[in-house]
Formats: structure tokens, C-alpha cells, sequence
């Protein structure tokens, strides 16, 4: 097979690999790039395999950075560009199953191939768009099959976050898990326990936000990896519902958690240690603590402009997306609308401040001020003062008397 019409990251990267081919050694586009151009989906990076050695790399080119130069990748700087460029390597065994022991470096495109996860990732291109299918990686990626390459649990013990991604392509390409790899996933489940949360994190995220979801999380339950997810293993009646969903398609990671932590009734303490074992940061986990407390009060239709206003768009998006899901959200477009005819966004819009008030008031800083402060802003809010200098003075001046 030929690709014709490379996208346009292969054609400028076309020249890096005719250096590497031109100083005697063998290059390879390789993995995701490869696998994503023959489905006909838009491609992120293009990694590159070679036979040379990274000292060898390094000769080839002006500027080089050694990004990773203990797994033998080099990243070559190119008219601006950054490529990574890998030696062909196999990793022998993963005795912590996070990382290899020791790589090692050797020449042969089949040794590093072989030592792939899946066969549609084991597929390389050369710089022309011929592709080399050593493992059927085209017959698996044209039947939507997701298959280990040679013995799968031999995969899975090198790498046991490659289950993980099995499930996730699942998701992602709307593919099936073949019989042997599926079954290598359920025996070999429990090593999942031992991969850093940050890696099982990133697969998850994108299972969910995948074309085919549900795909992902029926083989996810299926094979019992949810057990070794950070505090999942109460979840399996949760991921039920999900999978009763008639349609379930999430727009974004906020979304995803917001969805699972409403059907699981969590309380905002509840939320916020499940995503900090996830190791999620303090930006999520505060959108998603006020995301679910806002799906019920959408269902409930008791949203008022208060709630609007304190929550901030952001956040209701992620509700009325979860709340769509689940079959009750209201329109987007009358969401924004309300929520742009607030008098104000937020507290420093108020045409008074702390140093106004003890001006003209003359009052002293204290508890006091701020009830005032909050008090006007209450009331700007949800419309009973106009969003004017003087008349907030003077309903602070009625209020001090
Ligand atoms: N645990 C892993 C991770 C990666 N790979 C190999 O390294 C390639 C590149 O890895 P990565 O960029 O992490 O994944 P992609 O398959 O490229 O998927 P994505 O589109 O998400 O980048 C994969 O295609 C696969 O050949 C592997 O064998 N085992
Ligand atoms: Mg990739």
C-alpha cells in the first residue's frame, strides 16, 4: 500500500528522514501519525524510527536536543519544527511494569515493530508512503480491529498501561477488541494497579471522549480494569447507567467527571478526593465540584440568576452538556443569552468598592463592610438596584443608618 497525498506534517518532515537515509541509515515514519493518516483522521505529530544510534542522530544534524536520549530519542530542530527521532529499540522486561529496565538499541525495523503495543500501531511508513505491515496491522485497521502484537500478554507485561490504550482505542476508533487480546487484558487486569495514576489518567479521559464511549467502557468493566482505576472499584453500577444511555457524546474532560460524579450521587468533598486521586488539577476539580451541584438544579428547573452568576458560564456549560446527556438540558443558545443579560460577571464590575464605601461613608473596614459589598452585590445581580455609583451609595447609606 502507497499513501498518495501525505498531509502536510509528513511532506515537511520528509527531509529530516532523507538525511537520516542519506548518511547511510534508515528512517521510518512510525505509530499513531501512520495509523490515523490510513483511517483518514487528521494527524497531531509525526514520530520517526531509525536504525541509527542516537550519537549517530546527533552527527546528522546542526541542532539537536536530547529529550530523551536514554530511550534513544533525539529531537531534531528543523525550520522551526521539533522532531522526535527514536532508534529502533525492543524494551526487555518491565520488572516495576511502569518503565523498561534497559533499552536496547538495535537495527532491525522488524525487532522494533515487534515490540509495539497493537498492530495498527505497528505499522511504518517510508518517507514516499509506502507503508510496512509486518503484523496486519492494514488487515485489523480495515475490519476496525484492535489486536496485541504477537503474544498479548507478552505485550501487557512489558507495558500494562497498553491495556488501558486498548480499551481507549476501543473508544476512539470505534474498533473491537479481538478475542485473545480482550481475554489477555481481563487476566492481566491487576498490573494495572502498578502503572503511575497520570498515564492510566490520560487513556481514561480520552475512552470517554472517544466516537464510541460506551464501546470502551463495556470492555473497561468487561476485563475489570476499573478495579485498579484510583476509587473505582464502587463504580460498576455507575458505568451501567452510563452504558444505558442511548447516545453518549461527552465534549470534554470537565463534562466526562461531571457526568460520572452526578450519576453517583457524590457530595463536593466526595468529588474532590475522587479527582485528587485521579491527580487531577485545582482548576478541574473546582469546575467540576460546582458542574455537579448544577445538573439537579437544571433538572429541577431551579436555576435562578444568583446560581448563574456564581457559577459563571463555564461551569453551566459543563451542566447543561451532562444535563443533555441525561435527557433534560435546556437550550445552549437561552443558556448564554441569560446568562449574558447579567448586570454584571463579577464582583469588581460593581461601581462601588470597599475604598468607595469607607469614603463616603465613613465607615471602618470590617465585617460589616463586607456585608454591605456583598449585599449590593445581591442585589445588582439579581436586579433589584441599578448598577449606578449613587444609587448604590445610597442604599448602603439606608443600611449604615
Ligand atoms: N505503551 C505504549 C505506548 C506507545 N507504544 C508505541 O509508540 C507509538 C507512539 O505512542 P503514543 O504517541 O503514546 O501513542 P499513539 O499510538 O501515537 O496514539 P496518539 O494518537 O494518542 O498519540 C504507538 O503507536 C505504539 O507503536 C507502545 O508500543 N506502547
Ligand atoms: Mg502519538
Amino acid at each position: 500500500m502507497i499513501i498518495k497525498n501525505l498531509p502536510v506534517e509528513f511532506e515537511e518532515a520528509k527531509e529530516v528522514l532523507g538525511a537520516i537515509q542519506q548518511a547511510g541509515f534508515e528512517a521510518y515514519f512510525v505509530g499513531g501519525s501512520v495509523r490515523d493518516t490510513i483511517l483518514g483522521l487528521k494527524i497531531h505529530d509525526v514520530d520517526i524510527a531509525t536504525s541509527a544510534y542516537p550519537s549517530e542522530v546527533k552527527k546528522i544534524f546542526k541542532k539537536t536536543v536530547d529529550t530523551g536520549i536514554e530511550h534513544g530519542t533525539v529531537t531534531v530542530l528543523d525550520h522551526g519544527r521539533a522532531y522526535e527521532i527514536t532508534t529502533f529499540r525492543t524494551e526487555s522486561t518491565y520488572q516495576d511494569f511502569r518503565r523498561p529496565d534497559h533499552v536496547e538499541f538495535v537495527r532491525s525495523l522488524r525487532d522494533d515493530l515487534k515490540r509495539r503495543d497493537l498492530t495498527i500501531n505497528a505499522l511504518a511508513m517510508k518517507p514516499n508512503g509506502e507503508i510496512i505491515d509486518l503484523f496486519d496491522g492494514l488487515d485489523d485497521l480495515k475490519r476496525g480491529r484492535i489486536r496485541a502484537v504477537g503474544v498479548a500478554e507478552e505485550r501487557f507485561h512489558e507495558d500494562a498501561l497498553r491495556m488501558m490504550r486498548a480499551v481507549r482505542f476501543a473508544s476512539q476508533l470505534d474498533f473491537i477488541i479481538e478475542e485473545n487480546t480482550l481475554n489477555a487484558i481481563q487476566h492481566h487486569a491487576p498490573l494495572l494497579a502498578k502503572v503511575a495514576v497520570e498515564r492510566i489518567h490520560v487513556e481514561w479521559v480520552k475512552l470517554l471522549l472517544g466516537r464510541n464511549p460506551q464501546a470502551g467502557l463495556t470492555d473497561f468493566l468487561a476485563t475489570d480494569l476499573y478495579l485498579y482505576c484510583p476509587l473505582f472499584d464502587d463504580k460498576e453500577a455507575v458505568f451501567r447507567k452510563i452504558l444505558q444511555l442511548k447516545t453518549l457524546q461527552i465534549r470534554n474532560e470537565e463534562s466526562a467527571w461531571t457526568l460520572l460524579c452526578y450519576l453517583s450521587s457524590l457530595s463536593s468533598s466526595s468529588v474532590k478526593k475522587l479527582l485528587r486521586a485521579w491527580k487531577s488539577s485545582n482548576g478541574l476539580i473546582d469546575n467540576v465540584i460546582v458542574a455537579t451541584r448544577l445538573v439537579p438544579m437544571i433538572k429541577q428547573q431551579r436555576l435562578d440568576t444568583w446560581t448563574y452568576y456564581k457559577s459563571g458560564l463555564l461551569c453551566l456549560k459543563i451542566a447543561n452538556d451532562v444535563a443533555t446527556i441525561l435527557g433534560f438540558g435546556i437550550n445552549q443558545a437561552i443558556l448564554e443569552k441569560k446568562y449574558a443579560a447579567l448586570p454584571i460577571k463579577n464582583k469588581h464590575e460593581l461601581k462601588v468598592n470597599g475604598g468607595i464605601l469607607i469614603r463616603s461613608l465613613k465607615i471602618k473596614p470590617g465585617p460589616q463592610l463586607g456585608e454591605i459589598l456583598r449585599k449590593l452585590e445581591f442585589k445588582v445581580v439579581v436586579g433589584e438596584i441599578e448598577n449606578q455609583q449613587e444609587v448604590l451609595l445610597a442604599a448602603a447609606a439606608e443600611w449604615v443608618k
